[in-house]
């Protein structure tokens, strides 16, 4: 069939070559019988299975003969034309209650009439609930494969929550079933009772059970919300740690660009977060009640009635009354799958129920959408996961081999060229040079701020990103310029986010960092309030706290970035001896002040992005380079009398 075919043509082309199809697999089928037992009938199980065959047959040949536009359509129409005569003959059955022969095998009339049916029940459905792919662009599809797909995510995000939803989806059936009860005894006994021949016995017996069921349904109903506003705040608060931990893991860049500042991430944290919770409580809830009623309110017709229930105007009522409280979607799902509906049970029709709500758009403007495209976005933005490396011994071994970085806002200059360099455990390594060198910049990737460009950062000689992330922030502590301290106690700041950290530790790590004397001359000690992000504080003391807070984690890296700036002398010089004397831990200290950095273990001098020259201060003294021009330099100067402020300037310009 010629692909450049109107579509129209084409449709109905394959449709008709399926219906000769399936009509040859009648004639065989037929000629079979005829052969074998000279009547030509088939029972009921025969019939199923016959039909089930050509179904599968049917299908296999629209799938492999047609295209996959109208493959949907195709799919709907085959499974009409093979079951409903099945069907048909089953609910023949029950109402005479013999398993009976098909009598259309043998009658090529009513196989036709059959087919013809199907085919008209198919042209009238797809005609009052168009949808699949004859109606839908590309674009609803992709987003119903998205919004799918969004679903599952939630489910999976809830799964943690499956006791509470268990039991808030009992509460709310037993609640559904009470009120279906109580209905029952009001339409049937009371109007029974009152029509017939009043009997006083019967009508309070009624009564009892009436305000019973009622107070039942009632309490059920608070239980239920109970149980899933409880799941709700759960998922609520997952939600929000996922969410977080996600931010952590982003590249600096991320938070610098115009839309995401500050302002926008509260808002995704708090407020979009309780808003996808509440989408998700109102639109679950009533879901299922609806359906738990639905299923209560067909029970109870059932055992009145079952030809009443069956009939096709109170099918057309309950099916209109249904589609009152819900979307026209979930009506085409409930036509379609509801023989199957009390069989696979409630929580599948919740899902297809959630899918409906979200692919239909109900949710995609609201906030579960938001939320989750938000998710999806971060998580593109999101270069490179975090591995799962967290060995139990960690050397501290880091190394940069022929590193190339540039940051995102300036993609063609290079902040790092090649940059080659080895920090060993147990050693002190300064990085040092003029402004503008690059000194930062390998700190943010030993921190993981950023990623090179090119080749990998190493630690114990696996790259960086093969470690768990939360792992690497245990094991590797840095102390800036501007620590952050938060408003709270002395102590609160120094064993900030530890568990069970004894006021012994806390100082023992003031003492290393040389706070302990500014500390016990505060009022109250180490429970004095630092104020307003350590706003109660010079700016050595607050380094001071920064320091001993990154001591107390014993971390295997320690890294310093010019974090004694603000000291005095005499302070200055009991943190570097103290840095001086750790023995296994891999330690650096950036600094401006060269002659803070003599005692290193290692000088290394960056200068326009490259290692220029490396060694120890002598070393480096002996070969007159970089290293000893600038310390010349900075020796004169400070020789001069304005020499601090004058130094950062030919820092600056050196
Ligand atoms: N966030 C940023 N975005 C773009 N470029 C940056 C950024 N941070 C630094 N740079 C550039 O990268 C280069 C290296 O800067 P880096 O901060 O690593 O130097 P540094 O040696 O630490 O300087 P200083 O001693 O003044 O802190 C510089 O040219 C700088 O302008």
């Amino acid at each position: 069939m010629s692909s450049k075919a109107h579509p129209i043509y084409r449709t109905a082309a394959v449709h008709f070559c399926l219906l000769c199809c399936d009509l040859f697999i009648w004639a065989c089928v037929w000629a079979t019988l005829l052969w074998l037992d000279g009547e030509g009938s088939l029972d009921l199980w025969c019939l199923w299975a016959l039909r089930t065959i050509s179904c599968v047959v049917l299908y296999s040949l629209s799938t492999i003969f047609t295209d996959t536009s109208i493959q949907p359509l195709l799919k709907r129409w085959i499974a009409l034309l093979s079951f409903l005569p099945p069907v048909f003959d089953s609910m023949q059955t029950m109402r005479h209650g013999t398993v009976r022969g098909f009598s259309p095998v043998p009658d090529p009339g009513m196989v036709i009439l059959s087919s013809a049916t199907s085919t008209l029940i198919y042209i009238v459905w797809e005609m009052a609930f168009p949808h699949g792919a004859s109606s839908k662009g590309a674009r609803n599809q992709k987003k119903d494969e998205e919004a799918k797909a969004l679903l599952m995510r939630v489910i999976r995000y809830s799964r943690p929550d499956y006791l509470h939803l268990g039991a808030a989806f009992l509460f709310l059936s037993l609640a559904a079933l009470c009120e279906c009860f109580s209905w029952k005894l009001y339409y049937l006994n009371f109007i029974d009772i009152l029509s017939g021949k009043y009997q006083h016995t019967n009508f309070s017996w009624a009564i009892e059970h009436m305000a019973l069921c009622s107070l039942e349904s009632s309490m059920f109903s608070g239980m239920r919300s109970g149980m899933f506003m409880c799941s709700l705040s759960r998922l609520n608060k997952r939600i929000r740690h996922m969410l977080f931990q996600n931010l952590m893991k982003q590249e600096i860049s991320f938070f610098l660009t115009k839309t995401n500042q500050g302002d926008y991430f509260t808002s995704r944290l708090i407020s979009d977060t309780d808003k996808m919770g509440r989408s998700v409580a109102m639109n679950v809830n009533v879901l299922l009640r609806s359906l738990v009623k639905t299923c209560g309110m067909l029970f109870f017709m059932l055992n009145l009635s079952w030809q009443l229930t069956f009939s096709p105007a109170s099918k057309c009522h309950f099916l209109l009354s249904f589609r009152i409280h819900t979307s026209p979607r979930l009506v085409n799902l409930l036509m379609l799958i509801w023989p199957l509906l009390n069989f696979l049970g409630l929580t599948v029709a919740m899902l297809f129920r959630g899918r409906n709500l979200i692919s239909s758009g109900q949710l995609s403007s609201g906030s579960l959408l938001a939320f989750v495209f938000y998710q999806k976005d971060m998580v593109t933005n999101m270069k490179v996961s975090a591995g799962d490396l967290a060995p139990e011994k960690l050397e501290g071994r880091l190394t940069f081999e022929k590193v190339t970085f540039s940051y995102h806002s300036r993609p063609n200059e290079k902040a790092l060229k090649s940059v080659t360099l080895e920090l060993s455990p147990g050693k002190l390594t300064a990085l040092v040079g003029p402004s503008g060198g690059g000194k930062t910049s390998c700190v943010c990737l030993l921190q993981r701020f950023y990623e090179p460009k090119e080749d990998e950062v190493l630690l114990d000689g696996k790259p960086l990103y093969h470690y768990q992330h939360q792992y690497l922030h245990e094991k590797v502590a840095m102390v800036s310029q501007d620590p952050v301290l938060f408003s709270g106690s002395v102590r609160y700041n120094i064993e900030y986010g530890l568990k069970d950290c004894t006021l012994e530790r806390v100082k023992e790590a003031a003492r290393k960092a040389n706070a302990h004397n500014f500390i016990c001359k505060l009022e109250q000690g180490d429970d004095t309030d630092v104020g307003e992000c350590g706003g109660q504080l010079s700016a050595g003391q607050k380094q001071c706290i920064a320091i001993a807070r990154a001591l107390i984690r014993n971390p295997q890296i320690l890294i310093l970035d010019e974090a004694t700036s603000h000291m005095d002398c005499s302070t200055q010089q009991a943190v570097q001896d103290m840095l001086n004397n750790i023995m296994d831990q891999t330690v650096l200290v950036i600094a401006h002040r060269l002659e803070t950095v003599e005692k290193a273990d290692h000088i290394i001098f960056m200068e326009g992005g490259d290692v220029v020259e490396q060694g120890t201060h002598q070393q480096l003294m002996v070969i007159e380079g970089r290293y000893y021009r600038l310390r010349e330099k900075l020796f004169n100067l400070e020789t001069q009398p304005q020499n601090c402020d004058t130094c950062e300037l030919i820092l600056i310009t050196v």
